[in-house]
């Protein structure tokens, strides 16, 4: 291992295609961070024409991406790193991790396009005609109501589903965004010959051949026995007939699948030799790079909010995901997603701080905690968790109102994600503890006082990494570590060196007696919410 890392002149890279835009980001061998860079989708690409990276359509509940923007995303980037000087021999492993559940339908003829690429022309173009389905369904879709009370039958209930495949049934997941697509476009179902993960799809450009779904992002199809890691037969069967050919088998997320294609060896000079290791999810790949350990609590504050930890046992439940493990292959992670996250606190930064985060973050600076008993729920989409939809602001004697002052609804709607986000993370079992370190990361991470106000509510210090794309780090220690994996390296030996994560805020002293009291009423208030919605 050490002939591995001892060498500075080698660089692992990670990539992230992420909701809103693609990163990169290269290591050394002393897991220095010597290069970063990223495309925004949205701006940089706007002939696609996306906001926040994504399609919504007229029903409000599908959401898709088209999925060459995240091909052309790619040509650009490495463009731009080229044009920076990026000296691509020096690659010995990349890998990379993917918005989770989206799927990508590669057209029948794909593969072959795929291994003989001509370096003197961008993948855009020669990948024009490679996919059978144009638009990828994303984790924000909601449309997939049906296929997923179907898929619960067939497996026995919610629960039962939940104890092969760590989940119920949810719409975003991909079994079940397979199926619609299978019921209401056949035509073009007809002509698909591999689904990927956005993760797999990824990887499958570096290679040049249809790359395998890993453990750990394979989780979130509702069709990976999580304790098996195999398809669960029972599942998909119920989403499809022979989706086991179309899917492929699963490997361990550590797997080294190839070297890079002879595409990216002549156009941009990566060597030969250069390793690809399997993509994962976003969320596995983050917990890589915050090196989650057992009793952190990860909030990841992106595109969407999700809290995640590092569990050893498998305890499926209803509410919330358990995803096999990406960086040890005998544990497991638990995971809560939340759909209104960054793109709800722009809205409210838009409407009471003009536009600007400073002033969102002066907000909460100037106003008390416990916010004189105002509490809000800010669901602009229908929310994963809880199954909630619609604006709801209460007084302090849980009294319905109208409006909250500016800096009053900006604290209300923090308060609220963060009261939300501890609510449902200890009805997974997850408990506060003496000790417990909750680590951030995403976009937001880098506001210390919407950090100050998640520390307060979970009553714990927050931590940050220096940088906030954990996602994009962690797939470059993955890249790092697939290629010690055979030798019997560990993930933790192979990061031991890496930075530590820096406390930024302890909670305030009063804060406890302020929000152990306050999430009670959360909770309690939630379910009113809950009424509204579903009478
Ligand atoms: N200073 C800030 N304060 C709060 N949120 C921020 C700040 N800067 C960026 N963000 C949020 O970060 C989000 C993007 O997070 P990121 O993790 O990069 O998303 P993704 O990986 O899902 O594409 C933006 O939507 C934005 O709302
Ligand atoms: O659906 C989930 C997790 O289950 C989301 O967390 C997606 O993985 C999108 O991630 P971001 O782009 O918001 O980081």
């Amino acid at each position: 291992m050490a002939a591995e890392q001892g060498t500075t002149s080698h660089v692992y890279l990670g990539f992230d295609f992420s909701t809103q835009q693609l990163k990169v980001l290269a290591i050394d061998g002393n897991l220095d961070v010597v290069h970063q860079d990223n495309v925004q989708f949205d701006t940089e690409l706007p002939e696609f024409r996306t906001q926040g990276g994504v399609h919504i359509h007229s029903d409000r509940l599908t959401v898709t991406s088209p999925v060459l923007m995240w091909v052309k995303a790619l040509d650009l980037l490495l463009e731009k790193m080229r044009g920076a000087g990026f000296d691509f021999s020096r690659v010995r492993a990349l890998s990379g991790s993917g918005q989770q559940h989206g799927s990508v339908y590669w057209k029948r003829g794909a593969s072959e396009t795929l291994s003989r690429l001509d370096p003197n022309q961008d993948l855009f173009h020669q990948l024009q005609n490679s996919y059978s389905v144009s638009d990828s369904p994303v984790w924000m879709d909601s449309s997939s109501k049906q296929q997923c009370q179907d898929l619960q039958a067939a497996a026995g209930g919610a629960l039962r589903l939940s104890e092969i495949t760590g989940s119920r049934a949810y719409e975003r997941f991909t079994g079940n965004q397979i199926s619609k697509v299978r019921q209401t476009r056949p035509e073009q179902y007809q002509e698909t010959e591999r689904i990927s993960l956005v993760s797999s799809f990824a990887a499958s450009l570096f290679l040049g051949l249809y790359a395998a779904i890993d453990y750990s992002d394979g989780s979130g199809m509702n069709l990976l026995d999580i304790r098996t890691r195999n398809w669960s037969e029972i599942c998909l069967e119920a989403t499809a007939p022979h989706l086991a050919r179309l899917l492929g088998d699963p490997l361990p997320s550590t797997s080294v699948l190839g070297s890079v294609s002879s595409y990216f060896v002549d156009r941009y000079g990566f060597s030969e030799s250069c390793r690809v290791v399997a993509f994962t999810g976003d969320n596995p790949a983050s917990l890589a790079g915050m090196r989650l350990q057992p009793g952190d609590i990860a909030v990841s504050l992106g595109t969407s909010d999700t809290v995640f930890l590092w569990v050893q046992q498998p305890c499926p439940a209803l509410e919330g995901h358990v995803f096999c493990n990406p960086v040890d292959w005998q544990a497991y992670m638990a995971l809560l997603c939340f759909k209104n996250g960054s793109l709800t606190r722009e809205r409210i930064r838009n409407q009471c701080a003009g536009g600007s985060w400073e002033a969102f973050s002066a907000a909460l600076t100037n106003t008390v905690l416990g916010n004189n008993g105002n509490i809000g729920f800010y669901f602009d989409t229908m929310e994963i968790t809880p199954p909630a939809i619609g604006i709801h602001r209460f007084d302090k004697d849980d009294n319905e109102v109208s409006s909250l002052s500016p800096e009053a609804e900006v604290r209300a709607l923090v308060e609220g994600q963060f009261l939300s986000r501890r609510l449902h993370a200890e009805r997974l079992g997850y408990s506060i503890i003496p000790g417990t370190r909750v680590l951030a990361t995403g976009g937001a991470s880098c506001n210390k006082e919407i950090l100050q106000v998640l520390s307060d509510v979970f009553g714990a210090p927050v931590y940050t990494m220096d940088l906030s794309n954990s996602a994009c780090l962690g797939s470059a220690y993955r890249a790092l570590h697939g290629l010690v994996t055979e030798s019997g390296g560990s993930f933790f030996d192979v990061v031991k060196h890496a930075p530590e994560p820096q406390l930024v805020v302890r909670p305030h002293p009063t804060a406890a007696q302020v929000y152990d009291k306050m999430l009670k009423r959360y909770g309690q208030l939630e379910e009113t919410v809950l009424q509204w919605t579903h009478s």
